[in-house]
């Protein structure tokens, strides 16, 4: 009898651990829809690791605005509407406002203590607020420009004089392409066996290192020579921490963090955003000759002066078109910080939330041939890029809007306004403007898949 009890209590406790581990495994009643899911990797195999963004737009189609994807381990909400990213970054901000942890934003952000991948609160208030005053502000924004996008980041951030400058872009270059490029470890966190089997990880933590030598010596270099009238970012950043002049205290981990993430989050974005305006003008040669006119009537000396720059009225809209089609595809995918309700669907708290801003950016219900790069579409628009309107938002929007963004319109104007200015721009021979191969990919700015020679002829007056 007594063996038959324990027999029955054993037998009992079993059944109740497995209806608890079903329950417990069972998904939130509610989740939005999405394509049916694989053992292990869920839908990782329909996350086209080129253009992820085109294939998140093409799956929205069939399944809605918002849809829920298995990525791995990681459970993700994806959404692909004006009106829906409105719903996440402006009605719900706060709910969505933090960033999931990963092995790489771990690993080369000194533990995420860098703006875009820590999570929101106090320490990202105050890193966000001090570098978009003291490198990112407009007042600012347009003085240290001096040749090129790297120049301009590099120079605000680490001043003129930084022996290590080249290694330190090309080392933090590096480690922004792996940062960028489809890492598998990402998708199973709880998996850290994983880690072990592709030996990845090593090989970043040696990448880590190598940077980490160069960043250290910069704050010594920074610590040990006078202090000068013009502080840059570093000198900034050394200062508040000597005088303890913030409420929550940095240590040099924290610089270095700010320091990487203004040279990469700084530099790829922008000069792709040039780049991208003249490969799209070099496929229609009527819009570069109209910019190439508009700039050639009004700049008068070797070099555009701000208020010339103002006056570029049709050069701005090719701007604004190109940020339109070029941006940051799937902007930094947020996290949800606690269960909430989005169109009717129940998204628990921790899950990932990506906004699909290359879908919201062309959707045919807001943008007439969305597809086709016309910057004649904001001719009679006041839309504006500060993410009050859910129709164009290419810098974000709500708290984690893009600190750069001032920052970034300056750049860009500055340099497309110098490049129309003192070049002609040709082919390589036998191509034809249809030619170029307009593909892209995803590495969080949209890059040409196939990077084209396009060969820069300076006009005789500037040789
Ligand atoms: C044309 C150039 C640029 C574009 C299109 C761009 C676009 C964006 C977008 C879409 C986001 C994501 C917002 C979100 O996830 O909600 C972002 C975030 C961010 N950007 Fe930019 N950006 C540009 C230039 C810059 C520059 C020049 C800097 C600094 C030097 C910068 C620093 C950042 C940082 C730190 C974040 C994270 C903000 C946060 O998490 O609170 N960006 N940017």
């Amino acid at each position: 009898m007594e063996a038959f009890t324990f027999f029955s209590i054993i037998v009992s406790s079993l059944i109740l651990y497995a209806c608890w581990a079903f329950i417990a495994s069972k998904p939130a009643k509610n989740l939005p829809p999405g394509p049916p899911k694989l053992p292990i990797i869920g839908n990782m195999h329909q996350l086209d690791k080129i253009a992820p963004h085109r294939a998140l737009r093409a799956l929205s189609r069939k399944y809605g605005p918002i849809f829920h994807l298995k990525l791995g381990q990681v459970s993700t909400v994806v959404v692909c509407s004006p009106q829906l990213a409105q719903e996440v970054l402006k009605t719900q901000d706060l709910t969505f406002s933090d960033r999931p942890s990963m092995t790489t934003s771990e690993l080369f952000f000194y533990g995420r203590k860098n703006i875009a991948w820590s999570d929101y609160g106090n320490y990202w208030r105050q890193m966000k607020k001090m570098c978009t005053l003291e490198l990112l502000s407009v007042k600012k924004s347009r003085d240290p420009i001096q040749k090129m996008v790297n120049d301009i980041v590099s120079r605000a951030t680490l001043g003129d004089v930084c022996k290590d400058r080249d290694e330190l872009l090309d080392r933090a270059g590096a480690m922004l392409r792996t940062f960028n490029s489809f890492n598998i470890e990402n998708y199973f966190p709880r998996l850290t066996i994983l880690n072990a089997v592709t030996g990845r990880k090593a090989t970043w933590l040696k990448m880590q290192k190598q940077l980490d030598v160069i960043l250290e010596r910069l704050l010594e270099d920074h610590r040990s020579r006078p202090t000068e009238d013009h502080e840059d970012l570093v000198d900034v950043l050394l200062r508040v921490q000597k005088n303890d002049d913030l409420d929550l205290p940095i240590a040099d981990d924290n610089i270095k963090a700010i320091i990487l993430e203004m040279l990469t989050a700084g530099t790829t974005s922008s000069s792709m955003t040039v780049e991208w305006a003249i490969t799209e003008m070099m496929r229609k040669p009527e819009i570069m000759k109209k910019a190439q006119a508009e700039v050639r009537a009004v700049v008068k000396g070797e070099r555009a002066t701000e208020a010339e720059i103002q006056k570029l009225n049709y050069t701005r809209l090719v701007i604004k078109e190109t940020l339109r089609l070029h941006s940051l595809p799937l902007m930094i995918p947020h996290e949800c910080r606690e269960d909430c309700v989005v169109n009717g669907y129940d998204i628990p708290a921790k899950t990932k939330l990506i906004v699909n801003l290359f879908a919201c950016s062309t959707d045919p219900d807001t943008w007439e041939d969305p597809d086709t790069f016309k910057p004649e579409r904001f001719t009679d628009t006041t839309i504006s890029s500060t993410g009050a309107d859910f129709k164009y938002f290419p810098f974000g929007a709500g708290r984690r809007i893009c600190p750069g963004m001032n920052f970034a319109i300056g750049s860009v104007e500055y340099i497309l306004t110098n490049l129309l200015l003192r070049y002609d721009w040709k082919l390589p021979d036998g191509m034809k403007p249809h030619d170029i191969d307009m593909r892209d990919t995803t590495a969080l700015s949209t890059l040409p898949l196939n990077p084209m020679k396009i060969i820069p002829v300076p006009l005789a007056k500037f040789k």
